[in-house]
């Protein structure tokens, strides 16, 4: 038998920042809404007509207010949780300039990767905190 899922399903564009201490950005989600508090790297919903890469610069600028070079592609997730779908398309990118802002989340930090299970992240993120290890 064949089940047609109608679960929401979100294409994200997901930004690994690096500065030149080799710390990476994170935020923390608001405390309301799915996965309220929890970690993550920030990114969002990709716009019509928009690549993969302007979604991710522009996302930075609107939540973060920093600008960043967009690099190489790290890893794509595909995760269902029980009432969604998301496609993380993740590339690793580089700080240039701006004060990281707090403007759509909870807080923002720098940390090293020695320090990110001192975090709490989505289920879905398992995989890309694996591959940033690998490398
Ligand atoms: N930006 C980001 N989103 C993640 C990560 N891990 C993870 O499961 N997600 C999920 C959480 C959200 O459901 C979705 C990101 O979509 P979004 O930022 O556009 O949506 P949102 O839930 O924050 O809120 P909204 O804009 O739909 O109101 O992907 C991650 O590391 N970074
Ligand atoms: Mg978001």
């Amino acid at each position: 038998m064949t089940e047609i899922s109608n679960v929401t399903h979100k294409i994200i564009g997901v930004a690994v920042i690096w500065n030149n201490e080799k710390q990476i950005l994170i935020d923390r989600r608001l405390p309301t809404g799915t996965m309220a508090n929890l970690w993550e790297f920030p990114g969002g919903k990709i716009e019509t007509g928009e690549t993969i890469e302007e979604c991710i610069e522009r996302e930075i600028l609107e939540e973060l207010g920093i600008k960043i070079e967009v690099g190489k592609h790290l890893i794509t997730v595909d995760h269902t949780y029980p009432h969604l779908r998301v496609t993380l398309t993740v590339h690793h990118c580089h700080y240039l300039s701006g004060i990281p802002q707090a403007i759509e989340c909870a807080e923002v930090r720098w940390v090293g990767l020695d320090e990110l299970d001192n975090f709490d992240f989505p289920e879905a993120n398992g995989e890309i905190i694996a591959a940033l290890r690998k490398r």
